[in-house]
């Protein structure tokens, strides 16, 4: 495990090197994900790597846990609250679309929800410009095949160095680096709602897509929820598509 972490550690400081950029920065949630990713940051750029924690109408209990993952990987943070920033846009749209009996409220929970992860995505953004760094993604190998993330969101990152390990290495790389352990045995939430878990909203477990991925057998009805969020997602690990050249 030590070579593979060196492996991704010095992967991620040669993309650094060969973009120009001086560090790394990183959203850390209070999961595991992005607790193992601070502290590959921290390692490759030990004077150049950032945290940034965003609550968004968060559970607070995430911001403690995030708290506890920078000051244990020791790595430099900022905190910025994008709650009013997301409470101002949300209730503008949805005031306007109101107007003109237009508000989708079906489709309410998940376009805010993204909304929040997209929030991210422009703040972490707006970071790496002023410190010239890269901003780095957490997805792991299972959601990157479900897609189990917002297009533009959190997908919306400089590089992916967890997208090769499943879940449950993930939290093996993190016990190892030293990520605390209530932060490794959490349920993986995307917080983006009260109450939301992976396993719920995906209607699978990261037992059942791990061993998929590791080529084990997993029951027929697995197997095909696995196959059906793949092919779905197909559109978010690509470019948009353009129309071929008119002739
Ligand atoms: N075939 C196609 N070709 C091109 N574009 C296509 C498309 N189908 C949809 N689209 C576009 O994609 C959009 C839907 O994709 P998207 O906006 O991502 O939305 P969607 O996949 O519906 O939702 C994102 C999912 O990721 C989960 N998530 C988000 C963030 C973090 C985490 C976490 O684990 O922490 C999890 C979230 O809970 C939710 O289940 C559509 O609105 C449409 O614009
Ligand atoms: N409150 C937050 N502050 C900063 N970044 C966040 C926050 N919430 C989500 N993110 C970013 O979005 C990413 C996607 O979240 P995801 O839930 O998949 O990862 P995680 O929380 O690190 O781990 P887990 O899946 O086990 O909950 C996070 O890894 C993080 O980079
Ligand atoms: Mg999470």
């Amino acid at each position: 495990m030590d070579k593979k972490i060196e492996f991704t550690v010095d992967w991620l400081k040669a993309l650094a090197k060969n973009a120009g950029a001086t560090g790394l920065l990183v959203g850390v949630s209070g999961g595991v994900d992005s607790a193992l990713t601070a502290f590959l940051i921290k390692k490759a750029f030990p004077d150049h790597s950032l945290g940034v924690i965003l609550p968004c109408d968060s559970n607070p209990q995430d911001r403690e846990d995030a708290l506890t993952v920078v000051k244990a990987a020791k790595l430099k943070h900022v905190e910025i609250d994008l709650t009013p920033t997301f409470r101002t846009l949300s209730q503008t749209v949805r005031q306007e679309l109101e107007n003109q009996d237009e508000w989708n409220g079906e489709k309410e929970r998940l376009s805010l929800a993204n909304l929040k992860a997209r929030l991210r995505m422009s703040t972490l953004y707006l970071l790496a410009q002023n410190y010239n760094y890269l901003v780095v993604g957490t997805d792991n190998a299972a959601e990157w095949h479900l897609g189990y993330f917002t297009k533009y969101g959190d997908g919306g990152v400089d590089c992916v160095p967890l997208a090769n390990l499943t879940k449950g290495e993930v939290r093996r790389w993190a016990a190892y680096v030293g990520v605390p352990e209530h932060i490794i045995n959490k349920a993986p939430t995307a917080g983006l709602w009260p109450g939301q878990t992976d396993e719920e909203e995906m209607g699978i477990t990261y037992e059942m897509v791990d061993r998929y991925l590791e080529g084990k057998e997993i029951p027929e009805k697995d197997r095909q929820i696995i196959e059906r969020l793949h092919k779905r997602s197909a559109h978010k690990r690509q470019m948009p598509p353009k129309p071929p050249v008119f002739k």
